[in-house]
């Protein structure tokens, strides 16, 4: 079924999932200012809804809006346009988004819209660019572009471009929602970050999975992540995702995840989605080449 903001003619139809960092470790600060992380990405069976069609015309049009963010700036449109320049296509592209992820949510809504408009342009121009490529030009426009379009559960390093793919348990998670809207950029100017965390190594992942710096950082200066970690560290351990907002526990089923979901206040909205380390658009771009060779 097509989502209800793309159109039944849109040639194409993909997800872009939502991620979660399980840990995410600073090490250490950059001459550049970046800091040198160390974090464990999976991804969820819950996200974005995107929808393409070819245009003769070598027009991009994202025929959606999002509220505050222009339509040559959003993601979608600057991952579209820099893949047309990079591969010289003389094609265009309509493109429809059914916009489900809260936005600066630590979620990866935008970088894995990029993501999905990458695979999926890739795949309706016919271009024929192996992730690699798409990966390194998906790193220019954000760094958790490159997990996106790898589409594997990952450790990852330096500022999310160094992958290491990982096979971890796949729980249902309850994703809770506080109603703000976190700058990643404020985050990591804080002087009172932790930025010299030890370098561990996947094999050596702490008890619990690893913790997250920039969480006390974010918890100090918004009260709503506060009590959003306070409330669901009543029925699991609650952690928070990249810089926030989100804060995310992990149970054994969907019947638990759904069960302490219905217990949080109206104020907190929250959902519930299985955890996976292939990501949905791969698996949905597998069966589509599968069946166009059958
Ligand atoms: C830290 C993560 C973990 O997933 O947070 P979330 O954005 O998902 O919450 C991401 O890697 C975020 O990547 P991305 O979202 O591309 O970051 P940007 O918008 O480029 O970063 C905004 C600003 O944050 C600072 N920044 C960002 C990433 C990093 N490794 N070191 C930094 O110091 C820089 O000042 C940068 O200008
Ligand atoms: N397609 C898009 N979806 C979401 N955000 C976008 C998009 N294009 C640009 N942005 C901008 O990127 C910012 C961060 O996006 P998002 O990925 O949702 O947050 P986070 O990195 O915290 O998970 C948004 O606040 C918005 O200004």
């Amino acid at each position: 079924m097509t989502a209800h903001s793309i159109p039944a003619h849109a040639q194409l139809t993909l997800p872009a999932p939502a991620k979660l960092n399980l840990m995410l470790h600073i090490l250490g600060r950059r001459a550049d200012g970046y800091h040198e992380l160390q974090t464990l990405f999976q991804f969820l069976e819950h996200g974005d809804e995107l929808g393409f069609s070819t245009r003769q015309d070598g027009v991009i049009q994202l025929h959606t809006e999002i509220s505050g963010v222009p339509h040559d700036s959003n993601l979608i449109v600057r991952a579209a346009r820099q893949l047309q320049n990079a591969s010289g296509c003389s094609l265009g592209a309509d493109i429809w988004l059914e916009k489900r992820l809260p936005m600066g949510g630590g979620i990866g809504g935008g970088s894995s819209d990029a993501a999905t408009t990458l695979l999926g342009l890739n795949h309706l121009w016919q271009l024929g660019w192996d992730e690699e490529r798409l990966a390194t030009l998906g790193l220019g426009l954000g760094a958790d572009v490159p997990v996106f379009v790898r589409g594997r559960a990952a450790f990852a390093e330096g500022v999310g471009e160094r992958l290491q793919a990982v096979e971890l348990a796949e729980p249902w998670y309850l994703v809770a929602i506080p109603q703000v809207s976190i700058s990643t950029a404020e985050v990591f100017a804080d002087p009172e970050l932790t930025r010299n965390t030890p370098a561990i190594t996947v094999r050596s992942l702490p008890e619990g999975g690893g913790h997250n710096d920039c969480q006390p950082v974010v918890e100090k200066r918004y009260p709503e992540v506060r009590n959003a970690l306070n409330l669901l560290n009543k029925f699991v351990l609650a952690k928070m995702t990249g810089t926030g907002a989100c804060v995310f526990g992990s149970f054994p089923n969907q019947g638990d995840a759904d069960k302490v979901s219905r217990q949080l206040p109206a104020t907190l909205p929250s959902f519930v989605a299985r955890g996976c380390n292939r990501s949905p658009v791969h698996l949905q771009l597998e069966k589509l080449v599968s069946e166009g060779n059958a």
